[in-house]
């Protein structure tokens, strides 16, 4: 049966938070009591709200590369570019069974519509492991206005960890959708490495460009005024590299940065949305870029996305790579432990690209 608010209820910020956040209905929940209009709370400041102005006004697009190009130096050559250029591309014939693409999505949906008693199983309060997360918004305790998006966060330690603790209806196939991208991943991160100077991805470079995985499975509901808030508000990733799966609905918004304007990432049937997180600027000492990006609320659809965000190991010092600074080039990053720079970015609001000056020198 659908969640139920009385209208007294949704107008009082108090009562729609122990709804949705703390007792675990997510704004899948809110959404499914049909409400009529945004609580005050999800309501953003107006600058955060002007996409509409930006968008449709440019033609520009982030570049599609396909992979299965036999001239494999051309995917490097295009991938490096994009990572310079955009910090965002998409891969297409990019060796990832479809089949496991379908699955995850299932799953993510399965998981979602889960009663509100298995899932608040895994918020922050009940779950039985750190490395499971049922939750909503980005950081409801950080932020003045909330975001309309609720996630399920999967930080991969062990297949025996994740064999415990992980929800049954999705755990397969997440780990399927993590482990099947693996091979994709090295080939991107190669590319990427040796237009470095990176001879090769070893274990130490594997270890400081993808020592830790977590997925999330994200979820946007319909909401009732998409134009006063966001699906998720402005910012870059905190990964080297995130791989992000997303449904055919839209909405994921990138900020060129040539033009400063916000381009749709359009759906592309069996891509990847591929982009450089900061932890690859800081190596890479600002060659490659990670951009700012949102994702729009939508007033007539739900969406899923289900990002893999391709990590340093937490402990993992990373700063500007030896082999990038060797002909002399000036570090404008310090040296900082990864877990640092993490626990930074999750103690604030979304605030666009300001994470990344916490590492400059
Ligand atoms: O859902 C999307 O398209 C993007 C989500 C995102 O940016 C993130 O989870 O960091
Ligand atoms: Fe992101």
């Amino acid at each position: 049966m659908a969640p139920t608010l009385s209208t007294a209820q949704l107008s009082n910020p108090a009562e729609v938070t122990e709804f949705v956040v703390n007792k675990g209905n997510g704004v899948k929940g809110l959404s499914e009591t049909g409400l009529r209009a945004l609580p005050d709370q999800y309501i953003q400041p107006f600058e955060e709200r002007l996409i509409n102005k930006f968008v449709n006004e440019t033609d520009e697009a982030i570049p599609v590369i396909d992979m299965s190009n036999p001239d494999e130096s051309k995917v490097a050559e295009a991938i490096c570019n994009a990572a310079e250029k955009w910090g965002f591309f998409q891969v297409i014939n990019h060796g990832v069974p479809l089949e496991v693409l379908d699955n995850v999505k299932a799953a993510t949906h399965r998981f979602f519509n889960l009663p509100v008693e298995e899932k608040s199983k895994f918020t922050k309060e009940n779950s039985l492991s750190t490395n499971v997360r049922f939750g909503t918004s980005f950081s409801p305790r950080a932020e003045k206005a909330l975001e309309w998006k609720d996630y399920l966060s999967l930080f991969f330690v062990s297949e025996a960890e994740a064999e415990q603790y992980w929800p049954d209806v999705c755990r397969n196939e997440a780990l399927e959708y993590m482990n099947k991208s693996k091979t994709m991943v090295r080939k991107l991160l190669e590319y990427l490495g040796k237009n470095l100077n990176v001879k090769e991805l070893d274990e130490t470079k594997e270890s400081l460009f993808m020592g830790s995985i977590r997925v999330n499975l994200n979820y946007y509901p319909v909401c009732p005024n998409p134009d006063l808030t966001v699906g998720v508000g402005r910012h870059s990733d905190v990964s080297s590299l995130t791989i992000l799966l997303q449904d055919q609905i839209g909405g994921l918004h990138v900020r060129s940065l040539s033009s400063g304007n916000w381009v749709h990432v359009p759906p592309v049937p069996g891509s990847f949305v591929i982009n450089i997180g900061d932890a690859m600027q800081i190596l890479s000492n600002g060659r490659y870029k990670s951009v700012e990006h949102r994702v729009l609320a939508n007033g007539n659809n739900n969406r899923i996305s289900v990002p893999i965000f391709v990590n340093p190991k937490p402990e993992s010092v990373i700063g500007p790579l030896p082999e990038v600074t060797a002909n002399g080039e000036e570090p404008i990053y310090r040296d900082i432990v990864y877990s640092d720079y993490v626990r930074y970015f999750f103690k604030k609001a979304h605030d666009g690209k300001k994470t990344v000056d916490f590492a400059k020198i």
